[in-house]
């Protein structure tokens, strides 16, 4: 049965500095374990903090960079380097310091990519790309020890918007035309795959998100607030600060 908390932090900074080091130890964990360990990054503000946040930290030497498989989440359809992918941001705010291995780093395809401006087939070269690295015997899908999700002020996580067709979408990996927030087009896993990751953590900052956070984890439908239809195979980590959290009922909240 997976187990949600909630955890609430000062303020935008001390949340950012809280995920980062709560995510070094988590791919310390996985690597003791299993030998590697597999992300899922998203983007968004309180993401590139966050990013930032670890390569600050002294602590990030203690993961090997080399056996940590890095995934996206969602992806604005735009050319390789563009600012507003969430590649780029990425890479900005933190993959560019990090002795990663190159080979398990997995973007999603950009629109001037081999596929050309076609997000349906970039969709679909992702979902292969997913595949190769699955698991044995398993589903389409690698193992994913953290997947980050930030939290849109409507409810959307990843490229899933309410009440779009994303939202009812069972393909791992599914194209975004018409997206309410810009770009219009998008590449996302889709809730399904989401929800298959081992820890799932919702991190926001932020008066304008508090709406959303306390009606995802008062019980809202996944169309209509697609953050309420995430749930990690082990558990699923609210990580909030008090801005965000003023929605969230008493029950939840476990003030830091
Ligand atoms: O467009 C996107 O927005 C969300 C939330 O971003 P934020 O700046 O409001 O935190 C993000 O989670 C998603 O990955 C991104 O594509």
């Amino acid at each position: 049965m997976s187990e949600t908390s909630v955890v609430v932090h000062a303020d935008p900074g001390v949340l950012a500095q809280a995920v980062a080091a709560r995510l070094i130890v988590r791919l310390i964990d996985a690597q003791a374990e299993r030998g590697h360990a597999g992300v899922v990054l998203t983007g968004g503000r309180v993401a590139s903090a966050v990013y930032r946040a670890i390569g600050e930290l002294p602590a990030r030497d203690a993961v090997d960079w080399s056996r940590v498989d890095v995934w996206w989440g969602d992806e604005r359809f735009l050319p390789a380097g563009h600012p507003d992918r969430n590649e780029t941001q990425a890479r900005e705010a933190l993959l560019d310091v990090l002795p990663l291995d190159p080979a398990r780093v997995h973007p999603m395809p950009a629109a001037d990519g081999p596929d050309g401006n076609d997000p349906e087939a970039a969709a679909a070269q992702y979902a292969a790309t997913l595949a190769t690295a699955a698991r044995p015997g398993t589903a389409a899908l690698p193992h994913f020890d953290v997947l980050l999700l930030g939290v849109g002020e409507d409810g959307h996580v990843a490229s899933v918007f309410p009440e779009h067709p994303v939202a009812y979408e069972t393909r791992p990996v599914s194209a975004v035309r018409g997206s309410p927030k810009p770009p219009p087009i998008r590449i996302t896993l889709t809730l399904p795959a989401v929800n298959t990751a081992d820890e799932v953590w919702l991190v926001a900052a932020g008066a304008d998100k508090s709406r959303a956070v306390g009606m995802a984890l008062a019980g809202a439908g996944p169309v209509q607030l697609p953050a309420a239809g995430v749930s990690g195979v082990g558990r699923t980590l609210w990580l909030l600060d008090r801005a965000a959290a003023v929605d969230v009922k008493p029950t939840f909240r476990s003030l830091r």
